[in-house]
């Protein structure tokens, strides 16, 4: 391999932080020194664009596109992403390497107690769609408007009155040193977006000393975890408009616990279920389960 690997990562304060995360496991797993590693921010159009849902301006691809293609081009090595931001299909010559272990999985609303507790008619910053959805049904009196930035961007906005209240996940604030905003929400209650909580890494197919150095650092029950999750998303054919949230657990006997739900974006209608599996090739039953006992308003969101 030729040093110094170049790591290449979004520039916000979360994706360097887990940036830095990956380079220290490879770091402590191959005994490398700090020059072995040189991160490479990179601006994407997900970065760019901060007035708009991404889902109404070309989704999730957004946040790799510019990543994608210097990985291609042999300007990085390796790419970090936060698994729930990227697209269930991907390019044929990139593979998801490895996955650190996963962070709390839950989201924590910032502003209230609980979401009961809540003022009547609370307004809720978001831009996630399942999140959208997931809180008009808990409190089809509270309205949502479009909250786009990172976190501190997010919090800022709560700050400045423009809600009464926002949603994060867990894992971006711990990792951002602000564990303790806010109040977690229970996974009963608010079933979290398929592969929140994952850092995974990216690198080409092809490159298969990247791969076997990538591998060393693979947290194999997150990977099978999130693995599993995204095979829900594919066999749904979600996009990331469709509000789906998705979690799978290590079970007994090396199984694993799979919880989905599906809703309509205003939260009037939803599907849920959740099945034992054992790989992600049994996650597409769960989906097709969901599907079939949809309202045919929730049916056709999902194009069916
Ligand atoms: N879409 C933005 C995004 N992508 C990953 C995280 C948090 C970290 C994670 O889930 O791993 C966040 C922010 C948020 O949802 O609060």
């Amino acid at each position: 391999m030729q040093f110094p690997l170049r790591l290449g990562t979004r520039g916000s304060p979360l994706a360097l932080t887990q940036a830095n995360m990956v380079k220290s496991a490879l770091m402590a797993a191959h005994g490398w020194a700090d020059d072995a590693i040189e991160i490479v921010p990179i601006r994407t159009s997900g970065d760019r664009i901060q007035d708009r849902a991404l889902a109404d301006v070309g989704g999730k691809a957004l946040w790799t596109k510019e990543l994608d293609r210097a990985l291609a081009d042999g300007e990085i090595h390796f790419a970090v992403h936060s698994m729930k931001d990227v697209e269930t299909i991907r390019p044929a010559e990139i593979v998801i390497a490895a996955m650190l272990p996963r962070a709390d999985v839950r989201d924590r609303l910032i502003g209230a107690e609980s979401l009961a507790a809540l003022p009547e008619g609370a307004v809720i910053g978001t831009s996630s769609p399942r999140r959208a959805a997931q809180v008009r049904r808990a409190r089809p009196d509270a309205s949502v408007t479009l909250f786009r930035g990172n976190v501190d961007t997010r919090l800022a906005k709560l700050v400045a009155g423009e809600a009464d209240a926002t949603l994060l996940a867990a894992a971006g604030l711990s990792r951002l040193d602000r564990p303790d905003v806010g109040a977690p929400i229970p996974i009963e209650t608010m079933l979290p977006a398929p592969a929140q909580g994952a850092v995974g890494i990216e690198t080409l197919a092809a490159n298969a000393d990247m791969r076997a150095a990538l591998a060393a650092i693979d947290h194999a029950p997150t990977s099978a975890c999130v693995r599993i999750e995204r095979a829900l998303l594919a066999a749904l054919a979600a996009d990331c408009r469709s509000p789906v949230a998705a979690l799978a657990e290590p079970a007994a006997d090396g199984a694993y616990r799979l919880r989905a739900e599906i809703l309509t974006e205003d939260g009037g209608e939803q599907s849920g279920g959740e099945a034992i599996v054992h790989g992600p090739d049994e996650a597409a039953a769960l989906a097709a389960n969901l599907l079939a006992r949809a309202s045919p308003r929730l049916r056709r969101l999902f194009g069916r």
